[in-house]
């Protein structure tokens, strides 16, 4: 906890342990929350456009939200790692505007690092992003950028042929310079046969107990998001109800006189009171 988590010490962690760990967080106090908790690595997914800005998908999610809410995170992260999503349209133009957008995250945001979805067909663009001097994690499995083409948010490399894809992606971004990748939602012993395949660690989410560390949409496993739990969600808490009580306890308090108190007020001299009075 003492200084700032690295690129070379994410990738140590696969041999030596204990598994990684990596949160969202999207705004100040919950990053303060993340990176004071210890977590390894923090994301600034482009999930903030359904669990903060109340998008159907992330696909509307703009550069400028990424870089504002990255900016935010940034601030605060003295120990995390910080990763920030290159959302959809930012690295599927062309080369140049990877480059030209990783750029952006990491000089206007003060991320550490972007991850940015795909398998084979993106390792172009890994390579030169990571050439251009910004370290990459790679994301595959369930990529909710392109859920629309996959049919929906659903498990991914159910087939031994589509198993078979995934660990030849894994192994493209992995050459394309990757310091790491993301397996979402795709069955365990498959995502053990990609981490056992590559030298840099895997991250799951909905991808079983053997990837070398593990991510959440905080939102998710604290219960602030109720539109829908994928399975691979657990929730350590349901803060939700903590808040929803504060608030009905408040507008009951304001409605009944009883907030605010004395002490929550403040007082003038009695001498300038008079003095208003006689005018
Ligand atoms: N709040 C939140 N949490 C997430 O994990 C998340 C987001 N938002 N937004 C971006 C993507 C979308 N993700 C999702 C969304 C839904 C399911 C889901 O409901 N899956 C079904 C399985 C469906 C099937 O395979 O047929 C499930 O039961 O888990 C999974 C991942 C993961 N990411
Ligand atoms: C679900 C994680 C991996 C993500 O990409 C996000 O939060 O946007
Ligand atoms: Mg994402």
């Amino acid at each position: 906890m003492t200084r700032k988590t690295t690129i070379v010490d994410i990738k140590a962690r696969k041999k030596t342990g204990p598994p990684i760990t990596m949160l969202t967080a999207y705004d100040y106090p919950m990053a303060l929350l993340v990176d004071r908790g210890g977590i390894d690595m923090i994301l600034v997914g482009d999930s903030l456009g359904m669990v903060v800005l109340g998008y159907p998908d992330t696909i509307s999610v703009t550069m400028d939200e990424m870089v504002h809410h990255t900016k935010a995170v940034s601030r605060v992260a003295e120990h995390a790692l910080v990763v920030s999503d290159l959302p959809f349209g930012a690295y599927n133009v062309s080369i140049e505007k990877a480059v030209e957008n990783a750029n952006r995250i990491m000089k206007e945001g003060r991320a550490d690092a972007v991850k940015l979805e795909g398998g084979r067909s993106m390792a172009s663009v890994v390579e030169a992003v990571v050439r251009s001097g910004t370290p990459v994690q790679g994301h595959i499995g369930l990529t909710p950028q392109t859920a629309s083409a996959l049919g929906g948010f659903k498990v991914q490399g159910k087939s031994a042929e589509a198993a078979r894809t995934l660990i030849d992606d894994a192994k493209a971004l992995e050459a394309a310079g990757c310091f790491s990748i993301v397996l979402e939602a795709i069955p365990a012993p498959i995502a053990q046969m990609v981490t056992e395949a590559l030298a840099i660690p895997t991250i799951g989410i909905g991808a079983g107990v053997h990837c070398d560390g593990q991510v959440l949409v905080i939102h998710d496993m604290v219960g602030l998001f109720d539109r829908f739990t994928p399975k691979f969600v657990k929730q350590y808490a349901k803060v939700s109800d903590i808040i929803a009580s504060a608030i009905s306890a408040y507008a009951d308090e304001v409605k009944n006189r009883r907030f605010p108190e004395e002490r929550h007020s403040f007082t003038m001299k009695t001498d300038e009171l008079d003095k208003l009075e006689k005018a």
